[in-house]
């Protein structure tokens, strides 16, 4: 198949039937989604939905069972390389080279990349700058702490200049002001032309921040459009609540009661 045949052209990300299980029981169970060119793509669902698989999957970390991931019309799995290339990827739970400082983490991606060492120390200096971790910037990534471990792993996933973004949890342990500051950077790359897709649990945030939102649980997808479509008349938190049904009050807990 020639690349990109039976994709939109429009999507930045295509995933056609991911489908992942572990040990017999299905993580997930062939999702399809079309992530716009441009978007800023929310991706939510409840704990143990099959985010992180689905999004490891359309990343080349994680092989999948069935199913296929194209990247800008580059299959992720038939030419990682050529689809990496095109992809700054935060993963969940990141393990990073962390006896490294936050400098060297940086320099040490662009290189990975193929950038010349004046442009890796320019945009290396910029990426500091911008996440506020000059002054840590000689720390060892390992002294960090849980936020300033995110900023410089998001700092590093956007050092060649990708025009995907996929970010597990982006959020996850970054306190308001560097949650408020990444995300203006974010927005900012959407408005130059980039396309982000992001996983989050915090509803009002994927509701102020992006314009299209899909909805996994279980392993499948619930429902995927703009964030206005999905949510109708609600609030993105009722309707999630809604789609995914809560658990009633804690009746099994009375015991906890005082
Ligand atoms: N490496 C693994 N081995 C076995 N089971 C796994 C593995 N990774 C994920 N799972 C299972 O797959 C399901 C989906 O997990 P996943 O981490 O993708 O969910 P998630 O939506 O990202 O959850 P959370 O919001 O809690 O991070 C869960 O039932 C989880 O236990």
């Amino acid at each position: 198949m020639p690349e990109g045949a039976g994709y939109p052209a429009g999507s930045a990300l295509s995933i056609r039937g991911l489908a992942k299980s572990f040990g017999g029981k299905p993580a997930v169970n062939g999702i399809s989604l079309e992530v716009p060119t441009g978007s800023f793509y929310g991706l939510v669902g409840p704990n143990g939905a099959g985010k992180t698989t689905t999004l490891s999957m359309a990343t080349g970390l994680l092989r999948p069972d069935a199913g296929t991931a194209l990247v800008l019309g580059i299959d992720v799995w038939q030419d990682p390389l050529g689809a990496k290339r095109l992809m700054g990827v935060l993963p969940d739970g990141v393990r990073l080279f962390d006896r490294l400082s936050g400098e060297q983490l940086i320099t040490y991606a662009g290189l990975l990349h193929g950038l010349d060492r004046a442009t890796v120390a320019a945009r290396t200096r910029d990426l500091l700058e911008a996440f506020d971790l000059t002054a840590d910037a000689r720390t060892l990534v390992v002294d960090y702490s849980a936020g300033m471990t995110k900023k410089i792993a998001l700092a590093a996933s956007l050092v060649h200049a990708p025009r995907l973004l996929v970010l597990d949890e982006p959020f996850e342990s970054v306190d308001p002001v560097s949650a408020a500051n990444i995300r203006a950077i974010l927005t900012d790359y959407v408005h130059s032309g980039g396309t982000v897709i992001v996983s989050s649990h915090v509803m009002d945030l994927v509701q102020r921040m992006c314009d299209h939102v899909a909805v996994v649980a279980q392993g499948q997808l619930l429902a995927a459009g703009t964030v206005d479509e999905v949510r109708g008349e609600s609030t993105l938190e009722d309707r999630f609540v809604q789609l995914v049904g809560g658990h009633g009050p804690a009746e099994g807990l009375s015991w906890l009661r005082t």
